[in-house]
This record gives structure tokens, sequence and C-alpha cells, in this order.
């Protein structure tokens, strides 16, 4: 048998899961982790049958997928996609060379939890069909609706099922379908199971999976990251709390940077860096965490590629340490004390950027702040001092049980 590549439509808009000022769903950190699409390709990359893939985007976004397959593992395109998810899968097919990959796999970048199992049932589908399709049995009672949008009939649940990526299709006759269907301007297939049906081929069903949902909606959104979120906590039971403090000097100046963002000031703050002392207390809460040295450990003030750096670096830094050991950030919460400036009204602007520096949900960073009543250095505005708190969960290793 010839090679299986994989075709993954990902150039839909989102638009019925789209929130306000949200990207589309198929990029969309889920539980400060992964997108969609990313764990989509990560699964087939992975794959050891799986030897090309081809994702469809909309044109906006081919540089940054292509970022996305950039790397190791298998052979991986980016081509334009279409109006409809039907021309974006006619469109990787032509990328595709039938001698070479007999076997093509079609799975939704929306469907961010099939499993490796799932893929093995498509391809192994492929021994008896040369079209095939992930169903699952309906649970609910399906009625029909009347003409007045009221109850219709209800039908025979028993011989209905819901139809789920990844679908497994013999290359060629999948080309053919696809050109038949543009020959007869048909657009309006909403899987390839259907187009391979009207164009005459048997097409066979193999077991999909209930947890195989396709993100669809804003709600199918939220479901998923509490399904993800509550996967790593389980996965990560080892809760560590580490604490972050830091100063930085008043001096001349026209402003100061407090969590990621500038706001004008009567001075500025002195440092090596940027000086924001808000992204410097939670770098050393994380280190703290994770028992892993503090920030001038790992950026020492006296190297000159730190001079006037973003402090963005040093918190995404922070995080990756927590990533790279297996674990995750459940919360961020940071104290400002100065007399000045106002951190009320910027306040939500450091909370966002935090949030999406660290990969978390705009709920897991908190920035409060305070006056010192005039008292001490801050009180007298020499200059301003954060505290900060980083709760982290880790898994269980034999390091953490010694
Ligand atoms: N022109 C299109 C439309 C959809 N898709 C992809 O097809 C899959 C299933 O489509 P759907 O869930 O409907 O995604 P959207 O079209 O993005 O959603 P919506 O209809 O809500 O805008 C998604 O991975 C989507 O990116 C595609 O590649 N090209
Ligand atoms: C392909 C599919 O996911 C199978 O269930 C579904 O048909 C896609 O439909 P959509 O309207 O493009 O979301």
């Amino acid at each position: 048998m010839g090679k299986v590549a994989v075709i993954i439509p990902a150039a839909g808009r989102g638009r019925r899961a789209r929130q306000s000022g949200a990207e589309a769903k198929q990029f969309r950190p889920l539980a400060g982790g992964a997108s969609a699409l990313a764990r989509v390709i990560r699964l087939f990359r992975s794959h050891p049958a799986v030897s090309r893939i081809v994702v469809a985007a909309h044109p906006d976004d081919v540089t940054r997928i292509e970022g996305m397959i950039d790397g190791k593992g298998c052979e991986a395109q980016v081509v334009h996609g279409g109006e409809t998810r039907q021309q974006s899968i006619c469109n990787a097919l032509q990328a595709l060379d039938a001698a070479s990959h007999d076997r093509v796999l079609v799975h939704d970048a929306a469907r961010p939890f099939a499993s490796v199992q799932l893929v093995d049932r498509a391809i192994a589908s492929l021994e008896t069909y040369e079209a095939a399709v992930p169903a699952i049995a309906l649970t609910d009672t399906i009625v029909e609706l009347a003409p007045d949008d009221a109850r219709g009939p209800t039908l025979d649940r028993d011989r209905l099922r819901a139809v789920q990526t990844p679908q497994a299709f013999r290359t060629r006759p999948l080309q053919q379908a696809h050109e038949a269907a543009v020959a007869t301007a048909r657009d309006d297939f909403t899987d390839d199971g259907a187009l391979m049906a009207w164009h005459g081929h048997v097409v066979g069903l193999f077991e999909g999976d209930s947890g195989n949902v396709k993100l669809t909606t804003a709600q199918d959104m939220r479901d998923a990251e509490q399904r993800l979120w509550a996967q790593q906590f389980l996965a990560c039971p080892d809760v560590r709390t580490g604490t972050g403090f830091d100063v930085h000097a008043c001096v001349d100046g026209d402003h100061v940077v407090l969590g990621g963002i500038a706001i004008p000031h009567t001075d500025g703050l002195s440092g090596h860096s940027d000086a924001d002392v808000v992204l410097h207390a939670l770098t050393d809460a994380i280190l703290g965490a994770l028992a892993d040295g503090d920030i001038g450990a790992h950026f020492p003030p006296s190297d000159m590629r730190w001079k006037g750096q973003d402090s963005a670096l040093f918190l995404q830094d922070a995080v990756s340490r927590v990533a790279a050991r297996g674990g995750l950030i459940s919360h961020l919460d940071c104290t400002i004390m100065c007399e000045a400036p106002k951190v009320g009204p910027h306040r939500d602007a450091m909370r966002r950027r935090i949030a999406e520096i660290a990969g978390l949900p705009l709920d897991r960073v908190a920035v409060k702040a305070t006056t010192t009543e005039r008292l001490g250095f801050t009180g007298r505005g020499e200059g301003i001092a954060a505290m900060a708190t980083a709760t982290l969960r880790l898994p269980f290793t034999s390091d953490t049980a010694n």
C-alpha cells in the first residue's frame, strides 16, 4: 500500500464561535496551551502512518500556519482555502499526488479531541472501503420540524448516525469526485463522505468517538477549555506557590512601564531593562514556585543583551520553564505599591497583556494596587514596588517525591 496523506481544512472564519475581538476558533489557545489547529497538526505529525499534511488556510493565515508546520516531522504544506469547506478541500487535493499518497484522511481543524485510536480506525477502514467516515449513534430523540417550525414527525434514531472526521478515502477517487462536483457546480456538500456518495461510491462507516466534538459555537469553545483545564489539572496534582518582589527607583522621565503597559507619568523608573516591576515580580514568583533561581540568575544585569529589554521576555522565559516541566500556571496575582500613577485606569490593560504573555485566560490574572499612605520610599515617590504570587501545578516526578 502507498502512503497516507492528511488534509486539514482550516480556512474557516469561525463565525458561529466568534467572541468579540477574538481570533478565529482554530487559532485560539485552549486552556492556556496549544490551539485546536496546533493540536490537530501535532496529532497527525506524530502518527507513524502519516507522511504528508496539507493545510487549507485563509490567505490571511498562510504565514502563521507555515510557522506552525515548520520543523521536524512529516512533509507539510499550506495551500489557499476556498469560500466553503468543500472548496478548501478541493484546493488541498490538487496539492496531492495520488501516485505517491494513495490514501488521504480529511480532518477538521476544529476537532482538537480526535485520538490516535480514531486515526488508526480511519486508516484501517480503507482495507475494506475506498471511502469511510466515523459515525456515532444518537442518544436524543430526533424530530423533523413541521412547516410552522413546531414539532414534526419523530425519526427512527436507530437508523441515524452523526458523522465526524477524520474521514478516510482513496486519494484518486476523492479527487475525481471533487472534480465532478466542480464540473457540475455543486458546492453544497458539508462533508466529503456525502460528496463521494453523490459520486456513486459506497461510503463505509466506522466507529466514531463521542469526545471528538467539533468546536462550532462559543459554548463549544468554553466546554473545550473546561475539559482541557480539567485534564491538565488532573495530570498536575503538585500545587506550588511562589512569591516575587521588586523595586525600581524613580528617575527623570515621562512614563513608567507597569505590567507591560507604558503609562504617562511625571517620572520614569531606572533599571537595566524597561524596569517593569510588575513583570519582574511575576517572573520571580513563577521561578520561586519552580525553585529555579531568580530573574537575576537567568538574566544578569551585567549582561548588555538585557539593556532596555521589554520585560515580557523574562516572563515568557519563566512561563516556558513551567511548560518544559509539563506543568501549568493556574493563577498570577500582583500588587503594585505607589502613590502615583493611578493604576485603576490601566489595570485591565495590564491584566490583558500579562494574560497574553503567559497564555492564560483573563480570569486567572489579577492586578491590584495600593498606596503606602505616603509612608516609606513608595510613599515619598522615590520608587515603585510590586509583589506577586504565582500558583502553579506540576506533575509529580521522582524529584518531587524526594
Ligand atoms: N471555507 C472554509 C470553511 C471551513 N473550513 C474548515 O472546515 C472545518 C469545519 O468547518 P466549520 O466548523 O463550519 O468552521 P467555520 O467555517 O470556520 O465556522 P463558521 O461556519 O461558524 O464560520 C473547520 O476546520 C474550518 O476551518 C475551511 O477550511 N474552509
Ligand atoms: C465535516 C463535518 O465536521 C462532519 O460532521 C461537518 O459536516 C462540518 O460542517 P460545518 O458546517 O462545516 O461545520
